[in-house]
């Protein structure tokens, strides 16, 4: 195994030390390498995680693969993402997320930790079998019906004690359906103004609030996805201080991106939440870094053109997130390298149940490290991503930080910002 000693880099923002990677590991600096890479300027992070990307495999391999998103990942200094389970066949047997699990083994790029559904094909009636699942050689520990709100409160209990037995948590996409209905954008001025039926912050507050108080009932584990609304954060930060055992995330997109954007009718910027108003965004950068939300997670959700580039009514919501999440946090964050190691790998680790991911650096941590250039600018070209789709709404923006290198326990997956394999 090749090891390697990066040169003077800053390790979570700290003065330049040496870092060396051998076998797998950090090890003890001093001594050669088969390569020395250097580390001027350059800040070392522990591999980013991402809880919540969509690879579209099974099913939809026209829009991404296993392979695909865990290289896209990989260029944008992930080490480890974990997997919605609103694939076709849906995630929710373990025959499903075994076979995920393989295939993030096999392209090796990034581990690829499956999400199994919490109800039968994401139909909200019967519980999966989750605690198959758990014991599967994928050791599912979230279960999530992604794209669709558990939207039925008896059922979410149910989900709730179960997962307990096996320290389980499950994640939410709060979206009350019958205030969503031919919803196509957040309800507000904007939506007034453009004719589109809205999608109103309280169809998303409303359900983590129920949620939040069956978790504290059942003293389960609740995470919230992509956390919009400036309402959610105060029911967040309520349940937080009465001691509920709740995460949750927010995506780079709602951390930058408003509603005004719908003004285009591009459906580039239809998402689920939808982007919403410009206190919103700044409600959610203050309680990320306030810690009221827990992480930063992509939601990379990939679509193949005749899905997206169709009329803003008719197009699949969704935004791809992996290769720009940490250039959209640098820009909205600045360089608080603490702050964004704990956001995007430590506390997403934690959650996630990823041992060996979100370290310090540490001597004798497992070497799962992303090397990012702050200081380099680069535009984003929808047409390089390394996604098998091209739905970025970055596209053309120019964004700090480019991602040099990554390494998954000692093994280069990116060098000079190019994906090794
Ligand atoms: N975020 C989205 O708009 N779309 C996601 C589903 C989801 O995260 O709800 C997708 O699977 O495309
Ligand atoms: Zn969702
Ligand atoms: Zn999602």
């Amino acid at each position: 195994m090749t090891s390697y000693l990066i040169r003077g880099a800053r390790i979570l923002g700290g003065e330049p030390a040496d870092l060396l990677i051998r076998d797998g590991r950090i090890a003890e600096p001093g001594g050669a390498a088969d390569e020395t890479i250097d580390g001027t300027g350059l800040v070392a992070l522990p591999g980013l995680v991402d809880l919540h990307t969509h690879l579209r495999e099974p099913g939809r391999e026209d829009a991404e693969t296993v392979e695909t998103g865990s290289r896209a990942a990989a260029l944008g200094g992930y080490t480890a993402v974990c997997a919605m389970a609103n694939t076709s066949p849906v995630a929710d047997t373990a025959g499903v997320v075994e076979q995920v699990w393989r295939l993030g083994r096999e392209a090796g790029l990034v581990d690829v930790q499956p999400i199994g559904a919490v109800t039968v094909g994401l139909a909200g009636e019967r519980l999966a079998e989750l605690g198959a699942m758990a014991t599967s050689a994928a050791t599912v520990r979230i279960f999530s019906d992604d794209g669709q709100c558990v939207a039925d409160p008896r059922l979410m209990r149910r989900a709730l004690e179960y997962v307990k037995a096996f320290d389980g948590v499950i994640a939410q996409h709060a979206e009350e359906p019958r205030l969503t209905e031919g919803a196509q954008m957040h309800e507000g001025e904007v939506s007034t103004r453009l004719g589109l039926t809205g999608w109103p912050a309280v169809a998303e507050e409303a359900i983590i609030a129920r949620d939040v108080l069956l978790a504290e009932h059942v003293g389960s584990r609740l995470h919230v996805c992509h956390v919009s609304t400036a309402g959610s954060v105060e029911v967040l930060r309520h349940a937080k201080a009465r001691g509920v055992r709740v995460t949750a995330e927010v995506t780079p997109h709602h951390l930058l991106l408003t509603d005004e954007l719908a003004a285009s009718y591009d459906p580039v910027y239809k998402v689920n939440p939808p982007l919403r108003t410009a206190a919103d965004v700044q409600a959610l950068r203050e309680a990320l870094v306030e810690g009221v939300i827990d992480i930063v997670a992509t939601d990379h959700a990939p679509h193949a053109v005749e899905d997206k580039e169709c009329e803003w009514a008719y197009a699949r919501p969704g935004m791809l997130g992996l290769e720009t999440a940490l250039p959209i946090v640098l820009s909205v964050l600045g360089e608080r390298w603490e702050l964004i190691a704990d956001r995007m790998s430590r506390t997403p680790a934690r959650i996630a149940g990823l041992d060996g991911h979100g370290g310090s650096l540490a001597v004798g941590d497992p070497a799962n490290v992303t090397l990012v250039d702050p200081a380099a600018r680069r535009q984003v070209d929808a047409a390089e991503l390394a996604s098998r789709s091209r739905n970025t709404p970055y596209a053309g923006m120019t964004l700090p930080g480019r991602i040099v290198a990554t390494f998954l326990r000692g093994e280069a997956t990116v060098l000079d910002g190019k994906a090794v394999k």
